[in-house]
């Protein structure tokens, strides 16, 4: 029980963090707990009804945080803090008029998503998805192996293709993990685009170069990108700078052996371009974490029905070790931001730019 007569914050929690960090929460007794009852996506309307008086609210990135909920929740609301690393769900404008503090959990997911960009570079490269679907339906006993049966393009580099250039779209600390496990399978370029204001830093841009052997890592134009990578890995934050910036301009543009994978937004990728895409040959596959309107993706959607394309519903950070992580994060976050002390991770408002430093 709080001290008599000591203030106690109301707190709005979205999704139940498990019995690992609630009890981060629940034993601050100055915290008056509020918690989503459901495991599933918290119900705007509930959280609209309860949001009223809140100090903070813990939110994932399937809620939207707006100026509607922001004017429910009122003048007690001190900070939002989110359960991810992207922050696109949240009206970075209308919480900086207000003055509050937004937490988020970058860092801890990074290893997470690089591995499952990985994974996903495989599978599409390999027909993962087509094998695996195979012996699903019981189709394996039809399907003898054959010289070139389900053949795809090594992701690793070979006498024959001594080659390999990986892609980025954004050049983050996900994207340089990403390729820091690629160079092991003997990538020789990497190619980045990011954001076209910043001028390249050719310093660290060398370092990377040296620290890993390549023949180059260089900053180049998406039309050069696009022609150029083998892989291509979608790693940058959505928002309208980014919005389908692979389109079907640049998806005409790649090899016709190369292998689109997207983890971070689904908004970055036109579905319908890459699925023209897919179903016409112009690039060779695609694994998707993220695909834009989810988690509205029936069976029926363009993607989910081409052959070549491996999709995932947003796990890239679904390791329970990240998760723990993210999630203790975000009590802390709050904790700090409502009672006192550092934040592990607050978003920068300052600059006021979409882009965090992913
Ligand atoms: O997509 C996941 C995140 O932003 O944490």
């Amino acid at each position: 029980m709080a001290q008599s007569g000591s203030p106690r914050y109301k707190v709005v929690v979205c999704r139940n963090l498990g019995p690992d960090v609630m009890p981060l929460l629940e034993s601050r007794h100055e915290l008056e707990l509020v918690i989503w009852p459901e495991d599933r996506a918290c119900n705007r309307k509930w959280l609209l009804e309860n949001i009223p008086g809140a100090t903070g609210v813990i939110v994932m990135l399937t809620d939207k945080v707006d100026s509607e909920l922001l004017d429910k929740a009122g003048p007690s609301l001190r900070t939002v803090s989110t359960m991810s690393v992207g922050y696109e769900h949240i009206d970075l404008k209308a919480v900086s008029k207000r003055g509050l503090k937004i937490g988020y959990t970058p860092d801890v997911l990074t290893d997470a998503v690089a591995d499952l960009s990985v994974m996903l570079a495989l599978m599409a490269g390999r027909n993962g998805g087509i094998g695996y679907s195979l012996v699903l339906n019981g189709g394996w006993p039809n399907f003898s192996w054959a010289p070139f049966g389900l053949c795809g393009p090594q992701l690793s580099t070979t006498v024959l293709s001594p080659t390999r250039k990986v892609g980025f779209i954004g050049f983050g600390r996900i994207s340089q993990a990403t390729l820091s496990r690629l160079v092991p399978f003997g990538i020789t370029h990497c190619l980045y685009a990011s954001n076209p204001s910043s001028p390249p830093n050719l310093q660290h841009d060398a370092e990377l170069q040296s620290k890993y052997n390549l023949k180059a890592v260089l900053k180049v134009d998406l039309d050069e990108l696009a022609r150029e990578s083998d892989v291509l890995i979608v790693l940058a934050p959505g928002g309208p700078s980014t919005y389908h910036v692979v389109n079907e301009d640049f998806l005409r543009k790649m090899k016709k052996t190369s292998v689109l994978v997207n983890t971070s937004r689904g908004t970055l990728v036109d579905s319908d371009a890459l699925a023209k895409a897919l179903r016409e040959g112009w690039i060779w596959g695609a694994g998707l974490d993220v695909v834009e309107g989810e988690p509205n993706v029936p069976k029926d959607h363009p993607l989910v029905k081409e052959p070549k394309c491996v999709i995932v519903p947003h796990i890239a950070s679904a390791t329970l070790e990240t998760r723990k992580h993210m999630a203790t994060h975000a009590a802390q976050n709050l904790i700090a931001a409502i009672l006192g002390g550092d934040m592990p991770a607050q978003v920068d408002l300052s600059a006021f730019s979409l882009i965090p430093p992913c």
